[in-house]
């Protein structure tokens, strides 16, 4: 040891001594060869190559390996005491069950306890009790907490001590980073876990059971959920007489008949091809069946640039078993200059598609058309998905996309028939809030604990002209519409619905523009049947339909 004491003496005299001579002279290290430091150095350098140093060296290499191997024993056992006495489980993102886990720590008793989180208030991530959702219907935002990054917590489940640890991982050079929940429960039953985990999935579906998520693929080409959206109700979507329910019956039957599908070995998928002119509901009623039968939906947007044959097809093929597709405007990729095979000149655009995508500076797909047809009804594509598309342009679309097999149903949407202009008027001011029921007069109808007491223009007679509509200086008065507007009887609400109709030509506004229109008469059921003629003719001068 003595000599490398020495050692490092020398080395201490001749780094002085050389910052001290390149100091003065201002010379390079190279003019200093000749002079006392490179003397010390060659002193240095004999004296650690000799035998006594090479012993010291040789005795420190061997005692830091020896902490090292017992430093990486320590390390193997403490894993191997983890793995005999706890189930350590991992939950990515990107998987479901990271909700559902999520979902599931919220509800432990324990977790109320926690002193460090992260607060989430938006409708994706968060994960909300059940009076997350106020009253009227609405995703409130109240907070939940959420495991903060990299920090453990400690939980009691079943008389069973558990750790929680939520870890960021970073990619892509750290511009993107990914969640996942490790979960460490002191048990050696691996039974615990999937009782976990079915608990966690329990609870997940309740919290989802007013809503439905939205899910997107990001330019990684993985599902993300986008947004939390309360379930629409099927009675709210108007169509002719008995193509909502055609539609609805469809699809339940569809779900309910895997076993008749493998049996006949038919690939368990169906497609809907719903088209026709824009604002008819064709993407409400997808949004309206997807909450009747509790299903995700998934967006597909085909003209999204970035995406090509081969990540359309693993998108495709990564769906949960039973889920909604929805490429809307499908027409889009069409027009955007679709290939038929791949890397082929456009086939099926119109003409000069290319080039204007080219000046506008989108950046080109590498998207064809038998890349869209394998990823619908290919080999790897999924079993079990409903897939939705819709177009307002059902001629731009080659026939091998609309066939059977690929859209099983293809339903056309028009503008407004007479019919639909009644019954969304009916639906825009009854006083109750479920489909029109048959109950003869408001007070056979729900009382809206809410509201204030209902205003008296029930009589007919009296409610006839504007006198019975609330006054121009009621519309500010702060009541929400619901208040303000008169509360009619069933026989004044299907009078006046058929006053409506009667001013909406059949089959020449659109479903949107009625309820645009309606919207402008929230409070006043008289009014949007007096002027609806004048409104229409203003409409139809104006060229929006
Ligand atoms: N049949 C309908 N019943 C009830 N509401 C409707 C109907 N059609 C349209 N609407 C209303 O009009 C608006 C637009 O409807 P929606 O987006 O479903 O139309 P769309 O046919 O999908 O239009 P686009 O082709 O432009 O996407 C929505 O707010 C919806 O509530």
């Amino acid at each position: 040891m003595a000599s490398l004491q020495q050692v490092v003496e020398q080395l201490a005299l001749a780094a002085a001594s050389f910052n001290e001579t390149v100091a003065l002279n201002g010379t390079s290290p190279s003019n200093t060869l000749s002079g006392g430091p490179f003397k010390r150095l060659t002193a240095i350098t004999s004296m650690l190559a000799s035998t006594s140093a090479l012993r010291d060296w040789a005795f420190l290499l061997v005692i830091g390996s020896l902490f090292e191997v017992a430093r990486r024993g320590l390390s193997t056992f403490w894993t191997s005491l983890v793995d005999a006495f706890f189930i350590t489980a991992v939950f990515d993102e990107d998987d479901a069950s990271y909700q559902w886990i999520l979902a599931w720590l919220s509800k432990q008793p324990s977790w109320r306890n926690i002193r460090y989180v992260t607060v989430a208030t938006d409708t994706v991530r968060a994960v909300y009790s059940e009076e997350g959702y106020s009253r009227r219907g609405s995703i409130s935002k109240e907070p939940s907490y959420m495991p903060a990054e990299s920090h453990s917590y400690t939980l009691w489940y079943k008389s069973r001590w558990m750790t929680v640890t939520r870890v960021s991982v970073s990619n892509h050079g750290g511009w993107a980073s990914k969640d996942s929940l490790q979960l460490r429960v002191l048990s050696r039953r691996q039974g615990i876990l999937g009782t976990i985990i079915e608990e966690a999935k329990k609870d997940w579906l309740e919290t989802q059971k007013d809503s439905l998520t939205v899910w997107v693929s990001n330019s990684d080409n993985v599902w993300v959920p986008l947004a939390r959206q309360l379930k629409r109700p099927l009675s709210s979507i108007v169509l002719d007489p008995g193509v909502r329910e055609f539609l609805v019956k469809d699809v339940k039957d569809f779900l309910a008949s895997k076993a008749w599908y493998q049996e006949r070995g038919i690939p368990f998928r169906r497609g809907y091809l719903l088209y026709g002119v824009p604002g008819s509901g064709k993407t409400s009623v997808i949004q309206a069946i997807a909450g009747e039968l509790c299903l995700n939906v998934y967006v597909l947007a085909l003209s999204r640039s970035g995406l090509d044959d081969s990540s359309l097809a693993s998108l495709l093929s990564s769906l949960p078993e039973q889920c909604i597709v929805l490429m809307e405007d499908v027409d889009a990729a069409f027009y955007h200059g679709l290939s038929r095979e791949p890397g082929s000149p456009t086939a099926t655009s119109e003409t000069g598609a290319r080039d204007r995508r080219s000046s506008s500076g989108e950046s080109p797909g590498k998207l064809s058309l038998s890349g869209i047809l394998n990823a619908i009804d290919g080999i790897a594509a999924n079993e079990g998905r409903i897939l939705f598309a819709t177009t307002n342009k059902y001629d731009v679309l080659d026939p091998a996309l609309c066939r059977p097999g690929r859209m099983d149903l293809r339903l056309q949407f028009h503008h407004a028939s007479r019919y639909q202009a009644r019954e969304v008027f009916k639906r825009f001011f009854a006083s109750y809030p479920t489909e029109v029921t048959g109950k003869d007069d408001v007070a056979a109808a729900e009382p809206d604990v809410d509201a204030p007491p209902p205003l008296d223009l029930a009589s007919p007679a009296k409610s006839q002209g504007s006198s019975s509509e609330p006054s121009e200086k009621s519309l500010y008065s702060g009541l929400c519409h619901t208040s303000r507007a008169p509360k009619l009887s069933i026989h004044e609400l299907s009078a006046l619905a058929d006053q409506f109709a009667a001013g909406v030509p059949e089959r020449q506004i659109t479903m949107a523009a009625l309820q645009g229109y309606l919207m402008t008469h929230k409070a006043t059921p008289f009014k949007a049947v007096a002027d609806v003629s004048a409104w229409v003719e203003r409409e139809l001068a104006e060229g929006h339909h």
